[in-house]
């Protein structure tokens, strides 16, 4: 069962990278689509001939004829004159800029409203995101054409407004996308991986989150602009334009103005409006074909995390010498309908410096939740309702005090690897982007450091494994990589939440003896979060027992496998006997023979 479910997660992310790391070729790949390249060539000669009007119009665009009106098309007139008789040709060509930049204006207007406000309110979530959905249902629920028609009973006809007005109506289409493409690639394993590495807020959205929405904001800007120019024309029709500026709409209208008179007149703006609409609608389907891959990213299986809401419930004191980290009556709860469900149950624990301690208990136990808790990365609903935790001299449980020491001081290791990678970046990337804005390195000096980590984590071709995507390593790999990045800034503590689950036997075996190998070089403390005592015995000092929330014993890793005294302990060794997952006894190897992390 576990197998299959890391299995399944495996070929998911495989999948994705592989389509995330083409995106760099997706260009290349749209002019090999048909649909795409005719919609591309189309809509370049289109807004070449708008910008070039002036040099291409065989007459001009505002001069009236009363000789010519209504002329059919002729030498002079190639498509015919309008109902002033002016040149139908140079109005459509001069039409074209005005046409196109009035929709460029109103998914422009639409763009900056809907995408900013989206991707705030989707990755902080609270009353910004209240506040903006209200205001989204509202837009969407007034009719647009009351709207325009009262802005332009008050300013006058004016396409310029009334499209800026449109984009304003439109926001909430961008809005909705951004908001819950936002919300989904928020609860990503390396959007939660970024935050534990240190990076502020608007690194992590500029480069993970922003890069999840790309794709879907590109296409629905495709379909918007699509939609915009039928609109346009249609405002023209209804006269909400300036008759004296051209435009598409407008010789739309002067074409049904004489329907009856001269028929012909209404083809020519309807063929391109349409081309034009369904150009641009063919691209944004181009796109979303080359793109759309990269857009629907895997849940991660943790729950969605976000920036706890602790409250603070004790002072704190000195801790005694040789003390790193003191987790001291804590609990914590989730709120339901019966009032609250108690997960961490008044625990206490005390790591001390220079020692690896287990943290070990069935499925549940609440193990997860005292490391979340530790991190400061709790889900929002979680309450810390009671204790204290200290970092040396820190308050874990003050937020600005636990981000300040997280991926610095105290370092992660999760559970999935290939998960906590983003796909779209190499593993290079990925390494130096902590290095640079959180240790304030030189791009020089974060890939020297980089480089030199992946080799002391065991990576026998650094030059390569730093250039490969996340797709393009293995799993043993990609946690050797993850461990060069939480060491990367020399940190005291590090936090590995079941680190070789996802790994097979033989990988879990060298996993663990390269975090026993750096833990001993360093000196850093690690509390390890499993479920296996094998991995126990293997690497840790000291080992807490939890159960249903609480630590039923705790100490020395001998004392407890020799003499434990609680019954569920002594359950938990009955089991062990049962496991097929022990590890074997590793082969030595050479390549790790020179690791050394240094402080
Ligand atoms: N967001 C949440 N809302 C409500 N309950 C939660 C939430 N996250 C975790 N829990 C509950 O907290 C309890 C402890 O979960 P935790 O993830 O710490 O267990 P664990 O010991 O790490 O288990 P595992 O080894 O399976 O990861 C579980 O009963 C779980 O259902």
């Amino acid at each position: 069962m576990k197998d299959a479910r890391l299995v399944t997660g495996h070929v998911s992310t495989v999948d994705q990278a592989h389509a995330a790391s083409s995106r760099p070729r997706v260009f290349r790949r749209l002019l090999r689509n048909p649909a795409g390249l005719a919609s591309l060539i189309f809509l370049v000669v289109i807004s070449l001939a708008a910008v070039f009007a002036p040099l291409i119009m065989p007459h001009d665009p505002a001069t009236i004829d009363i000789h010519a009106v209504l002329a059919s098309p002729d030498a002079t007139h190639w498509l015919g004159t309008d109902g002033s008789g002016r040149d139908v040709l140079s109005r459509l060509i001069a039409g074209g800029l005005v046409s196109l930049t009035a929709a460029a204006l109103a998914v422009g207007v639409a763009a900056a409203i809907g995408i900013p406000s989206g991707l705030i309110a989707g990755y902080y979530g609270g009353f910004f995101a209240d506040g903006a959905t209200w205001i989204v249902n509202l837009l969407m629920a007034l009719p647009g054409i009351v709207v325009l028609l009262a802005v332009r009973s008050v300013l006058g006809p004016s396409l310029w407004i009334s499209m800026a007005i449109f984009g304003i109506l439109m926001s909430p289409a961008f809005f909705r996308l951004v908001y819950a493409a936002v919300r989904s690639a928020r609860s990503e394993l390396f959007v939660e991986a970024a935050m534990v590495s240190g990076l502020r807020d608007s690194a992590i959205i500029a480069r993970h989150v922003l890069g999840a929405v790309r794709g879907p904001i590109i296409v629905q800007t495709a379909i918007l602009a699509s939609i915009t120019l039928a609109i346009q024309a249609g405002l023209g029709f209804l006269g909400f334009d300036d008759s004296t500026v051209p435009s598409w709409g407008g010789v739309l209208t002067d074409a049904f103005a004489n329907i009856y008179r001269q028929p012909q007149l209404i083809i020519w703006p309807s063929i391109i409006i349409a081309l034009t609409s369904v150009a641009f609608a063919l691209l944004g389907n181009a796109l979303r074909d080359e793109l759309g891959r990269t857009t629907t990213r895997r849940r991660g299986a943790k729950g969605q995390v976000e920036q706890t809401s602790v409250t603070r419930s004790a002072s704190l004191t000195p801790l005694e010498p040789g003390v790193l980290l003191r987790v001291a009556g804590l609990r914590i709860g989730y709120p339901n309908s019966d009032g609250m469900a108690e997960v961490v149950r008044g625990i206490d624990l005390e790591i001390t410096r220079g020692s690896v301690h287990g943290l070990i208990g069935e499925s549940g136990s609440g193990k997860t939740q005292t490391a979340w808790a530790i991190l400061g990365l709790l889900p929002s609903t979680a309450r810390v309702f009671a204790g204290s935790i200290q970092f040396d001299d820190v308050d874990l449980l003050d937020r600005s005090a636990v981000s300040g020491v997280r991926g610095r001081r105290i370092a992660y290791i999760p559970q999935e690897p290939i998960s906590n990678l983003d796909p779209s970046f190499t593993v290079g990337s990925q390494l130096i982007e902590p290095l640079r804005s959180v240790l304030r390195m030189s791009k020089r000096q974060a890939i020297a450091r980089s480089l030199e980590l992946l080799a002391r984590v065991g990576i026998s071709d650094p030059e390569r494994t730093f250039h490969s995507y996340p797709h393009e390593i293995s799993g043993g790999m990609a946690q050797r990589v993850l461990i060069a990045g939480a060491v990367a800034s020399n940190p005291d503590l590090l936090i590995a939440d079941e680190p070789t689950t996802a790994l097979d036997v033989t990988v879990q075996a060298e996993v663990l003896d390269l975090l026993r190998e750096i833990q001993q070089d360093s000196g850093l403390s690690i509390l390890l979060v499993t479920h296996n005592l094998g991995v126990v015995a293997d690497i840790c000092d000291h080992v807490s027992v939890m159960k249903t929330g609480q630590i039923v014993e705790t100490g020395p890793v001998e004392q407890i496998f020799n003499h434990p005294s609680h019954e569920y302990t002594r359950e938990l060794f009955g089991s062990l006997i049962d496991e097929d997952d022990v590890r074997p006894t590793p082969e030595p190897s050479p390549s790790r023979s020179d690791l050394a992390v240094t402080r």
